[in-house]
């Protein structure tokens, strides 16, 4: 498989060892802020780029007819036009938050433990996410949709950074040097704490899942998620 790299930082590199490694070529590296490149040649397109290039670089790769696997946060404002782009131009996209396979069976411990706890009273939620101090938005994309997990299965109906009431799920984002990505979800009453913690231990997961994700994509027309690929 050609791939093209849309983003090619601490993310971008690590999938091109893995894409190289799994017998993929890479056929293109973008890493600045210059959305006039050739995807003419790459079968399908990965995007690890930053939150203000997400939306050209998904867009050009819809008009371009590549499919494309978006694993870049903090631009999901955008996330409906992008959808309906890829519908208009008969495109296939997959966007996840986070690629790994644990953080996915991550979300679905955490859509169940929500509904288990949904009818219990005397606990409050709360979520804490850590990173590196490189990155750039907050909080994270995981935590929005471990959120949104939460959200759906229970009677709160939104999250707020760093702080919560009775309604919201607060979320803190911490940054520490070379964290590659820790998520917990707390519930706490006066008695006890019942914990679930995503430890990543490096970036190989998530470039793994991403590569996964585009031997799946590449011929395929329409809008998935993890979920599809991995068949949760
Ligand atoms: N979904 C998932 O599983 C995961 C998602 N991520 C997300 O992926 C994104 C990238 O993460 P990471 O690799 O760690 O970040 P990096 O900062 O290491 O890499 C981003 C790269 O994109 C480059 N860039 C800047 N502008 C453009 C542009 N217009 N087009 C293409 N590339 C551009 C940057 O160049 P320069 O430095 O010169 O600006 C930089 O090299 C982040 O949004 C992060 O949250 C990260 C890990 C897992
Ligand atoms: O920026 C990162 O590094 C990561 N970003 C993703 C996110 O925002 O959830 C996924 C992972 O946690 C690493």
């Amino acid at each position: 498989m050609k791939i093209a790299l849309l983003g090619y930082g601490k993310m971008g590199k690590t999938i091109e060892k893995i894409a190289t490694e799994r017998g993929h070529t890479i056929v293109l590296k973008v890493d600045k802020d210059d959305s006039n490149y050739d995807l003419s040649q790459a079968d399908v397109a990965i995007d690890f780029s930053i939150p203000t290039a997400a939306v050209t670089n998904i867009s050009n790769c819809f008009e371009a007819g590549v499919p494309v696997v978006s694993g870049t946060t903090g631009w999901l404002d955008h996330y409906k036009e992008m959808i309906s782009l890829c519908k208009e131009k008969k495109g296939a996209f997959i966007y996840a938050s986070n690629y790994s396979l644990g953080v996915n069976l991550f979300f679905e411990l955490n859509k169940r433990l929500a509904k288990m706890m949904n009818p219990v009273e005397g606990y409050s939620i709360a979520m804490e996410e850590i990173h590196h101090t490189q990155k750039l938005d907050a909080p994270s994309g995981t935590a929005i949709t471990l959120a949104e997990g939460i959200i759906d299965n229970t009677n709160k109906t939104g999250w707020q950074l760093d702080q919560g009431d009775q309604n919201t799920i607060p979320i803190v984002a911490k940054r520490i040097e070379q964290v590659p990505g820790t998520h917990t979800v707390t519930y706490s009453s006066e008695v006890d704490d019942i914990e679930i913690t995503h430890t990543a231990h490096n970036r190989h997961g998530f470039a793994l899942g991403a590569v996964v994700a585009a031997e799946w994509l590449k011929d395929k027309t329409g809008v998935f998620g993890m979920k599809d690929v991995l068949g949760l």
